[in-house]
């Protein structure tokens, strides 16, 4: 089943086109890495299917749902995480965590259950009763990917999931957002320009430069594909400046 489908979409920016008709599909339950340079239109290719802009040309679907004609029924479906994203800085964390959870919750159990996983996810612990303004960068990023994943959306749209944070934090939320995938069977786009990263969380992956998507497959077939060690070297090679880097150093 196609959890996401994206057809020919295109985004400018006055004279700057940030997408140049870009298509690709997400398979339900699937984690799908969006990857690419900074400025290569992977924050711009999130944005829209968050339904937060609007595209200047083309379409893509949530589980079926147009993200501009359908928006309402898209947010039902989604949890977006923002690549800059500050929270509700005067709020402790246990406060934002329970506010929320009272947005997304339809019942008082459901409201209990999603502000226990927000508690675990977040691995805060006692610093959940600080307020937000005293955490340091990795911190709120934990919290908001909480935030993110507590109300089980269909779709998680994550800009830059483990950006600024360190080796185990890293680690820890990207074994969070597979055992999500694995046990929940929730979708997952994820953009990072951490190739090597993205290599050991995604199950298939786009590869984007400048707007346009150079090539879609598995860390596997890609590797195989370009006879590379890695999705560096494969992304090196399509794109032609590894050569030109070699050069440089003899
Ligand atoms: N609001 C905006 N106004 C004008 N140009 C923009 C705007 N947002 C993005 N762009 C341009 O669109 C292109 C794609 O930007 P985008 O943020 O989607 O890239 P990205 O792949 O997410 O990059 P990064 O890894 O640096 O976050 C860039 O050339 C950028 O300068």
């Amino acid at each position: 089943m196609v959890a996401v489908k994206v057809e020919n979409l295109e985004k400018d920016y006055g004279k700057v086109k940030a997408l140049k008709g870009i298509s690709f599909e997400i398979r339900k339950g699937e984690i799908f890495g969006l990857i690419g340079p900074n400025g290569a239109g992977k924050s711009t290719t999130l944005k829209i299917l968050a339904t937060l802009l609007t595209p200047t040309g083309g379409k893509a679907e949530i589980f079926g749902h147009d993200v501009v004609e359908e928006a309402e029924e898209v947010r039902k479906l989604i949890s977006y995480l923002p690549e800059e994203a500050g929270a509700y800085k005067n709020l402790k964390g246990i406060e934002y965590l329970q506010f929320m959870a009272k947005l997304y919750a339809k019942t008082g159990k459901s409201y209990d259950e999603m502000l226990e996983m927000g508690i675990k996810l977040s691995g805060l612990g006692e610093r959940l009763n600080d307020k937000i303004s005293t955490y340091s960068k990795g911190m709120t990023r934990k919290l908001l990917l909480a935030r993110a994943l507590m109300v089980k959306p269909k779709l998680g749209i994550l800009d830059e999931p483990a950006s600024g944070l360190d080796v185990v934090n890293a680690y820890s939320i990207r074994q969070t957002i597979r055992r999500f995938a694995r046990e929940k069977g929730i979708t997952f786009l994820v953009s990072s320009h951490n190739m090597l990263e993205v290599e050991f969380l995604c199950d298939r992956v786009a590869l984007i430069n400048k707007g346009v998507i150079v090539d879609v497959g598995s860390p596997k077939e890609l590797k195989e594909k370009y006879n590379a060690e890695n999705l560096e070297e494969v992304f090196m090679s399509i794109v032609g400046e590894g050569k030109g880097a070699m050069e440089v150093f003899g």
